[in-house]
């Protein structure tokens, strides 16, 4: 049986004015992005293994409000039972040759069950880059036993775009090309592991479809005492919502 990961992408998220200001902003911390590493949920050691792309921990307010206020809704349409009250965010740049093999976001976030990951697209038009499509895996369950499916989900890296999937969903970022080799001509990415606060108990996710994707992922957890790898980022309480934002 293959048990379809829910996703949730919309288009126009922030519209020009936001995410022109953002994707100047990315162009302009060049020099500040350093390489992103992959974690051994064993022994937390940290290594360019599997992965080879940009990060910079950032803090953006109007992208944190309008997370908040779209949320609701989406947590409802990925069929979770959880209400996360914090983003951890960071930019990511792809250029020639990089690529993020097939992982889950379990080493972000203090409980992959309930956090959501959320990838926001943005790229200089017309777009400098080819390649760099996210790879969303569903969950294959065989025998009661639970792991990665064959079959994904194809997202493109459109600019303004985001997508919304549980964090503990395996995916993986195809290899770019960035013929111009300029940094203004990468792939960039505004990237949130949304959760709930690390004191919260567990809560049970809501959906079968959830705790399968739960099980299979299971060996992606970082061991207990291991700590989680975050690029430097810090995790920022999310704001109040202020306006139901129709995500449909
Ligand atoms: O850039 C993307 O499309 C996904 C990035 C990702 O999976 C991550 O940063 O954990
Ligand atoms: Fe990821």
């Amino acid at each position: 049986m293959v048990v379809p990961t829910p996703i949730c992408r919309m288009e126009n998220f922030l519209g020009a004015t936001h995410a022109d200001a953002l994707l100047s902003h990315a162009i302009s911390r060049q020099a500040d992005f350093t390489d992103g590493t992959v974690m051994d949920p064993l022994t937390g050691q940290l290594s360019h293994k599997d992965r080879n792309s940009l990060v910079l921990p950032a803090h953006s307010t109007a992208f944190h409000q309008y997370l908040s206020d779209c949320l609701p809704q989406v947590i409802e349409m990925l069929g979770m039972d959880t209400t996360p009250s914090q983003a951890i965010t960071a930019l990511t740049a792809h250029g020639t040759d990089s690529y993020f093999g097939i992982h889950t976001d379990a080493t972000k976030v203090p409980h992959p069950a309930t956090a959501v990951s959320a990838i926001y697209y943005l790229h200089r038009r017309p777009r400098g880059f080819d390649g760099g499509q996210l790879r969303i895996y569903d969950t294959a369950v065989h025998d009661g036993r639970a792991g990665r499916a064959d079959t994904c989900t194809v997202i493109e890296p459109d600019h303004d775009t985001i997508v919304f999937f549980p964090a503990s969903a395996f995916h993986e970022v195809m290899v770019s090309r960035c013929p111009s080799g300029q940094f203004a001509d990468h792939r960039f990415t505004l990237t949130s592991w949304i959760s709930a606060p690390t004191t919260a108990p567990e809560p049970q996710t809501a959906s079968q479809a959830l705790r399968w994707m739960a099980r299979a992922a299971e060996h992606t957890r970082p061991l207990p005492g291991v700590g989680r790898n975050h690029h430097g980022a810090i995790a920022a309480p999310l704001p109040p919502q202020t306006a139901a934002r129709p995500t449909v």
